[in-house]
């Protein structure tokens, strides 16, 4: 079977890029057998910005942002397209099923709303670019991602019912030899309520697809190149890796890289299919291949960073030891609110991590912890990780740099520096 496609948000920003997107596909020989497409530029943060509108009962601010995602795509599809295309009535649609559904999960919790309100974002670029490719004669067939990718009720994170997705997307894919093309990031429950994967979770999803279609392969077009060790916009130096095993893909990313999002890795890793990540605006460009085996990239030290953290130093409130018990409860939590410890470092009474600065699961969280705990906060934090590191990396990167905490392992060393004293630009020795 053919390889996947995935193409992020940066890639359909606007209607030149969609364009060239068209021209990049009927230049592919052999073309692709599936797209998995993210929602247009920085949709999705809008899209969260609405939802906080609508749930802060902020009725004009609901109704200026939803006018704003409305010219925003009309916008695209007339440049596209001129005015009184047939797509422009198909994205109306949609607009109006999502305000609809904002009205629907009005009092629903908050992961429920979400999940039913965020991913309309896929729904309206697929239902674009679909639109485009038709137009320049790629036959395409647009499926809906919720009617595929089968998962459990776990919303903002939903795990995925492998056995029923891998049925539809084979039976879809024997009856239907068009080029098909779906959402990133969004799924359904067997009963049809809408769930999402995670916030940059469309890697994800094309990494579904490759797995249950078989794919030879999967590439995700990008901005850059390919996988760098260090983002080249914030880091001067950073120099592009060839090879990378999954095992270390999934270190980087987990760590934060943001290159590819973590749960990427294993469903290819199960069916040893490769990933190439390549440039869309340079795709003659050497991309990056992961796979089984090891490459340059496992060896080469490499640096991550994460900024908005937010440091809990947690310790049981009654002089009790941080058992088993405690760190079992603590996480228990943090899973619950969908955060995820990218710093953690466990003393007799205390554990120390940080999460990503999200104030409404922040906010949970410590009220979840409640008198049990106390907790000591950190605002303002930049997460640096290295991979590999050696001695001339930490001086050249660390140096001087006022630490908070700071730990390390044999292959990975992470230091929390605040983030005003950090550099504007990084630089590898
Ligand atoms: N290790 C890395 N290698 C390459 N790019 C990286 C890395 N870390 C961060 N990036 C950044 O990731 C960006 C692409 O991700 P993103 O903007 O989320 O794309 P998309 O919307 O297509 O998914 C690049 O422009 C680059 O600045
Ligand atoms: N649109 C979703 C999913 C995604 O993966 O987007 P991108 O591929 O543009 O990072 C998000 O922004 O979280």
């Amino acid at each position: 079977m053919p390889e996947v496609y995935k193409f992020g948000g940066a890639s359909i920003r606007d209607a030149d890029a969609i364009r060239h997107l068209g021209e990049l596909l009927t230049r592919q020989v052999p073309p692709p057998r599936a797209l998995v497409v993210s929602a247009m530029g920085k949709t999705t943060n809008a899209l969260e910005a609405l939802l906080d509108a609508a749930r802060g009962d902020d009725s004009g601010g609901y109704r200026e942002r939803l006018a704003a995602l409305r010219d925003d795509h009309l916008g695209v599809a007339a440049a596209l397209f001129g005015t009184d295309a047939p797509v422009a009535a198909d994205l109306e649609r949609l607009l109006a099923a999502l305000d609809a559904a904002h009205r629907r999960h009005r009092d629903a919790p908050y992961p429920v709303h979400y999940d039913h309100t965020v991913g309309f974002g896929e729904l309206l670029s697929t239902t674009l670019v679909a639109a485009w490719l038709d137009e320049i004669g790629l036959a395409t067939r647009w499926c809906d991602a919720r009617e595929l990718i089968v998962t459990d009720d776990r919303h903002q994170a939903a795990g995925i019912v492998w056995d029923e997705t891998c049925a539809r997307l084979t039976a879809l894919a024997t009856r239907d030899q068009r080029l098909l093309i779906t959402q990133g990031f969004i799924g359904a429950t067997a009963a049809g309520a809408m769930t999402t994967l995670g916030r940059e979770g469309s890697d994800f999803s094309a990494a579904i697809l490759a797995h249950c279609l078989d794919a030879e392969g999967l590439t995700i077009w990008k901005d850059v190149p390919g996988v760098f060790n260090a983002d080249p916009r914030r880091v001067d130096n950073a120099r592009q890796l060839e090879r990378l095993s999954y095992a270390e893909a999934v270190e980087q990313s987990w760590h934060g890289a943001k290159v590819i999002h973590p749960r990427t890795l294993a469903p290819l890793q199960r069916k040893a299919i490769p990933l190439t990540v390549r440039s869309f605006l340079e795709p003659e460009a050497t991309p990056s291949r992961i796979g089984p085996e090891p490459g340059d990239g496992d060896r080469v030290p490499a640096c991550i960073l994460r900024d908005d953290q937010r440091l809990l130093d947690i310790r049981p409130a009654d002089f009790r030891f941080m058992d088993e018990g405690c760190l079992g409860e603590v996480l228990g939590h943090l899973a619950r609110h969908g955060l995820h410890a990218n710093f953690l470092e466990c003393e007799a009474m205390r554990l120390r991590l940080a999460i990503d600065a999200r104030p409404r699961a922040c906010r949970e969280l410590l009220d979840d912890l409640g008198e049990a705990y106390r907790v000591e906060e950190t605002c303002g934090l930049t997460l640096l990780t290295l991979r590999h590191p050696d001695a001339a990396l930490r001086q050249a990167l660390v140096g001087d740099l006022p630490v908070v905490t700071e730990k390390a392992t044999a292959s990975t060393a992470q230091w929390l520096l605040p983030s005003d004293a950090c550099p504007e630009r990084w630089r590898l020795p």
